[in-house]
C-alpha cells in the first residue's frame, strides 16, 4: 500500500520563526537592523535597495500571519542581510555587523531544525 505522506506540521514552524527573530533582535550586532533604514538620512538608499527589510517589519509580518512557513520567513531575513551587503562596504561598521548577524542566523536556524 502507498505510504501515507506525513502532513507537514507548519504550526511549530511559526514558533521557530518567533524564537529565531527574538534571538536576532537580542544580538549585540542587531542595532542597524532593528528598524527600517531612514532613507531620508541615508543618501542613495531608496535608489539602490529595491526591497528594504528589517527586523521590526519581519516582526509585524509574523504577528499578522503573513509568513505561511519557515521558508518565507528565511527569505525576508536573508533580504535584510543581502541589502546590507549590497549597500555597505564589507569593511565598515554596519557591513561587519551584517556578516556577523548572517553567520549567527545560519548557525541558529540549522541548530533549531536539527532538533526536530
Ligand atoms: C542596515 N543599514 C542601516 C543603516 C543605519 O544607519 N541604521 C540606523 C543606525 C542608527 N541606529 C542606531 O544606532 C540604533 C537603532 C536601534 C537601537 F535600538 C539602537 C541603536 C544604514 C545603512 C544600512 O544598510
Amino acid at each position: 500500500a502507498k505510504k501515507a505522506k506525513k502532513p507537514k506540521d507548519s504550526s511549530n514552524e511559526l514558533a521557530v520563526c518567533r524564537v529565531l527573530l527574538a534571538d536576532l533582535e537580542a544580538h549585540q550586532d542587531a542595532w542597524p537592523f532593528l528598524s527600517p533604514v531612514r532613507h531620508k538620512s541615508v543618501p542613495g538608499y531608496r535608489k539602490v535597495i529595491k526591497k528594504p527589510m528589517d527586523f521590526s517589519t519581519i516582526k509585524e509580518k509574523l504577528t499578522n500571519n503573513l509568513y505561511l512557513n519557515l521558508e518565507n520567513f528565511i527569505v525576508d531575513v536573508n533580504l535584510v542581510f543581502n541589502n546590507c551587503q549590497r549597500f555597505n562596504e564589507d569593511d565598515s561598521e554596519i557591513g561587519r555587523a551584517g556578516h556577523r548577524m548572517r553567520r549567527f542566523f545560519d548557525k541558529r536556524w540549522t541548530e533549531l531544525l536539527h532538533l526536530k
